[in-house]
């Protein structure tokens, strides 16, 4: 069936080795270790630590929010291995796009890489809005322009996203310094936070660790309810071991993104090391950090006196250390910034690799001659992400960002096997060690976070993917290059002049 075609892996491998200088489409190497680590780290911490925290521990999970955190860290972290093998072998652009494509067929690859756009998108734009926020109470701006209730167009958010889609654009070095620069000051101060908040914690915060369970109020009911409670016709609860798996699934929110570093692997002088070393470096730093802080905040303060807005800055204020504040509030748009620019830099590879194949117009997947960057496809998916945080309160949206990521992951997690059992010989600079048993772990436990988002959050999600359809068979079905690609010619046989030296 032709929905099912997949693309031969040494046309996949042919597209990523390109680069740019015998004509082809292709990107610019610039990119070691150090930079893909930064990245990540860049995309990863943000919104997530800085804000769910405190909503969790006090809503759902207690000081067993710790739990919810090294849970998330640890299925993301087995989605790492999964993307770690995949990409240092078949180092591309379009990261479990391209895989799917090469292993699961192209309507599989469609909907990740539909799936993949809404995910960092809707990254760039919630996270914009958050920052906007955050500008507005550091310097008293106006909310009716900068804030999230009630504003008619959000200035800080469009200003923002422009800017820092111009970075992505001019190029992957230049994004690669400023990300960089933005990260050293977050996990350093995360590190302080985490140093100095010891200090802080008292043992009778942390019994009991996880609150016994009880009946959620009225607003954790109906489609606000995760899909597992409303399946199962659970009396929807909160706390106990039931709230710290919801929590862990919100939570999640937090790690998703570092996939992005599997995106940059035609940009990277040696990927089939750095990828690997970029994607659980990554993991393993933010999931120490973000243990760190999150004990740290529920050891300062009782959980039902939490803030729910700015958890570690009232933390360090009820500790008579308000100052703290003021180094958190940093961090925090050292964060958020980073977060937007490697959304922005990521959708754009994400872009480019969809729009290269032809499943939507191959014109915009243009490469900049000196900046090296997919400029067409990134600057229209900058306008469109800038318009959409300037116009959508999307605060309700951040859960929409984790069930993309978490789809994806369910589909790199499966095609890893696939991708072993059909292509035996290709070069696995890394493998995931016990595979099968390791991805199908992987994949049940991104599934089960999957079900433990809302109802809403489904419905809202199997709408986007409604219109990606209608998209695919509009369009991509019939246009894209494999499906018009002349039959495939047959080899030339050489003449014997060229035989002779
Ligand atoms: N592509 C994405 N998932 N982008 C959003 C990343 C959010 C980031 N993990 C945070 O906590 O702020």
């Amino acid at each position: 069936m032709s929905v099912l075609r997949t693309k031969p892996i040494k046309d996949v491998l042919a597209q990523g080795e390109a680069d740019g200088s015998d004509g082809k489409l292709g990107l610019k190497r610039h990119l070691g270790a150090r930079d893909l680590t930064g990245f990540g780290i860049g995309i990863v911490i943000g919104t997530g630590i800085f804000t769910l925290t405190g909503i969790e521990a006090r809503d759902s999970a207690g000081p067993g929010v710790v739990i919810s955190f090294a849970i998330a860290g640890v299925v993301a972290l087995l989605a790492a291995l999964c993307y770690a093998e995949l990409a240092s072998s078949v180092p591309t652009a379009g990261s479990a796009y391209t895989y799917a494509y090469a292993t699961m067929g192209e309507i599989v690859a469609w909907i990740i890489g539909w799936d993949l756009l809404l995910e960092f998108a809707l990254g760039a734009a919630v996270v914009a809005r958050g920052w906007s926020g955050y500008l507005a109470e550091l310097f008293g701006l106006p909310t009716a322009w900068f804030g999230e209730e009630g504003s008619v167009v959000n200035l800080g958010a469009i200003g923002i996203v422009l800017l820092l889609g111009v970075v992505a654009i001019v190029g992957i070095r230049e994004s690669a310094r400023v990300t960089n620069l933005l990260v050293l000051v977050k996990v350093a101060i995360c590190v302080f936070i985490v140093a100095a908040g010891l200090f802080f914690v008292k043992a009778a915060n942390l019994t009991p660790f996880i609150p016994p369970a009880e009946p959620a109020g009225a607003a954790d009911d109906g489609i606000k309810q995760p899909v597992t409670q409303a399946l199962f016709g659970l009396e929807p609860s909160v706390f106990g071991f039931v709230g710290v798996l919801s929590a862990a699934a919100v939570v999640f929110f937090a790690y998703t993104g570092f996939e992005a570093v599997a995106n940059l692997g035609e940009e990277t002088r040696r990927p089939k090391r750095d990828l690997t070393l970029g994607l659980l470096g990554t993991l393993l730093i933010s999931t120490v950090l973000y243990i760190g802080v999150s004990l740290v905040v529920v050891g300062m303060v009782p959980y039902t006196e939490i803030d729910r807005g700015a958890p570690i800055a009232s933390a360090f204020k009820a500790a008579g250390a308000g100052w703290a504040g003021v180094l958190v509030s940093i961090a925090a748009i050292a964060g958020l910034t980073s977060v937007i620019l490697v959304d922005l830099v990521a959708m754009g590879r994400i872009g480019f690799a969809i729009s290269r194949d032809g499943l939507i117009p191959p014109s915009i997947a243009k490469v900049h001659p000196r900046w090296g960057t997919p400029y067409r496809i990134s600057a229209v998916m900058t306008v469109a992400v800038a318009l959409l945080a300037g116009f959508l309160p999307l605060s309700a949206l951040a859960d929409l960002v984790s069930i993309g990521a978490l789809c994806a992951f369910v589909l790199v997690s499966v095609a890893v096997p696939i991708l072993r059992r059909k292509r035996p010989d290709l070069d696995r600079p890394f493998k995931v060690p016990f595979s099968p048993v390791l991805p199908i772990v992987s994949a049940l436990a991104c599934l089960y976070l999957m079900l433990n988002l809302s109802v809403e959050t489904w419905i809202r999600f199997l709408i986007w993917m409604l219109l990606g359809a209608i998209i695919y068979f509009g369009y991509g079905h019939r246009r894209n290059r494999l499906a018009t690609a002349n039959p495939a010619p047959t080899p030339r046989t050489p003449t014997p002049r060229q035989l002779t030296p």
